[in-house]
């Protein structure tokens, strides 16, 4: 790929069949970059992050990500494409019956790894990466479901991938599991691998920072507020007010700005002027 970008969409439209579910789709995600994107259910996450690594193709616009380019690729690239994408999904998909050991050591059998020993290694290493190294001999239904999320984790990282797609990963987990899950990918993220997360809130984004898109209408829109701060839709998706509630929260925070106004001002209002 002739950019820096590891994946670069011009006008890509996202269709089911001849239903669109995303159009005029821009974006570029740079090396470990960390994004969160986000929308409603039925929006077209999910299709997104399944156009990336080509489950659905894609048959307009520009779409490249690594060195492939996702109109043209053949069939036979899509497995070497797909080593290149660690997948976590919100379903954990696990295999009930191997052990945890044997779930990641079967996918790197099944992409290519030969030496036992290597592989033996690869296996301890990410499930330290994950802090799960003394539950390799444990069965799927042994592991709380944070557990197996982190295991999912693992097993996305086999091939060292140099980017991650995790399709609503907290959805099943309580909020101190997700807490820890997003914790864990943004320190992957930090420490290189880029990182998309489709997720239905922001409950993260303050402590864990990133670049945010929306899912609206049939469009992906970056919310171009700093990374580093709070965005007004992660305000908005936190505020819970019933709506009979609304008139006076508004009266209180316009009250609230006012008192800000008046701090700052210098001869605007009239208690200012008539000192
Ligand atoms: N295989 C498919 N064939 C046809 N339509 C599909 C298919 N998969 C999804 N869709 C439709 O595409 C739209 C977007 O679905 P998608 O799963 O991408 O949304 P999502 O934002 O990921 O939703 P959720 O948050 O529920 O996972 C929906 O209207 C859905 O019904």
């Amino acid at each position: 790929m002739e950019s820096k970008e590891l994946i670069s969409y011009k006008d890509v439209d996202i269709c089911h069949d001849d239903v669109t579910v995303l159009s005029s789709v821009d974006l570029k995600v740079a090396p470990g970059d960390f994004i969160y994107l986000l929308g409603k259910v039925g929006s077209g996450k999910s299709s997104f992050l399944k156009s990336l690594y080509a489950e659905i193709p894609v048959e307009s616009g520009e779409a490249r990500i690594f060195d492939y380019d996702l109109r043209k690729i053949k069939r036979t690239q899509i497995p070497f494409l797909r080593r290149k994408i660690g997948i976590i999904f919100q379903d954990f998909q696990l295999l009930p019956d191997r052990n945890v050991f044997d779930n990641l050591s079967f996918v790197l059998k099944a992409t290519g790894w030969k030496n036992k020993e290597a592989i033996e290694n690869q296996v301890i290493e990410v499930l330290e990466q994950v802090g799960m190294e003394r539950k390799a001999k444990r069965w799927m239904h042994q592991l709380s479901g944070g557990e197996q999320q982190r295991i999912a984790i693992a097993r996305a990282l086999l091939n060292s991938p140099e980017l991650i797609l995790a399709d609503e990963p907290t959805g099943n987990l309580d909020s101190e599991n997700g807490h820890e899950l997003i914790s864990l990918l943004y320190e992957i993220h930090k420490a290189g691998t880029a990182v998309i997360i489709a997720t239905h809130n922001l409950r993260w984004v303050e402590e864990f920072p990133g670049r945010v898109f929306h899912c609206v209408t049939e469009h992906l829109k970056e919310d171009k507020h700093d990374s580093d701060e709070p965005s007004a839709s992660s305000e908005i998706e936190e505020i819970n007010v019933p709506a009979e509630e609304l008139p006076k929260v508004i009266a209180d925070l316009n009250a609230e700005m006012g008192e800000d106004a008046g701090d700052e001002a210098t001869t605007e209002t009239p208690e200012k002027t008539e000192e």
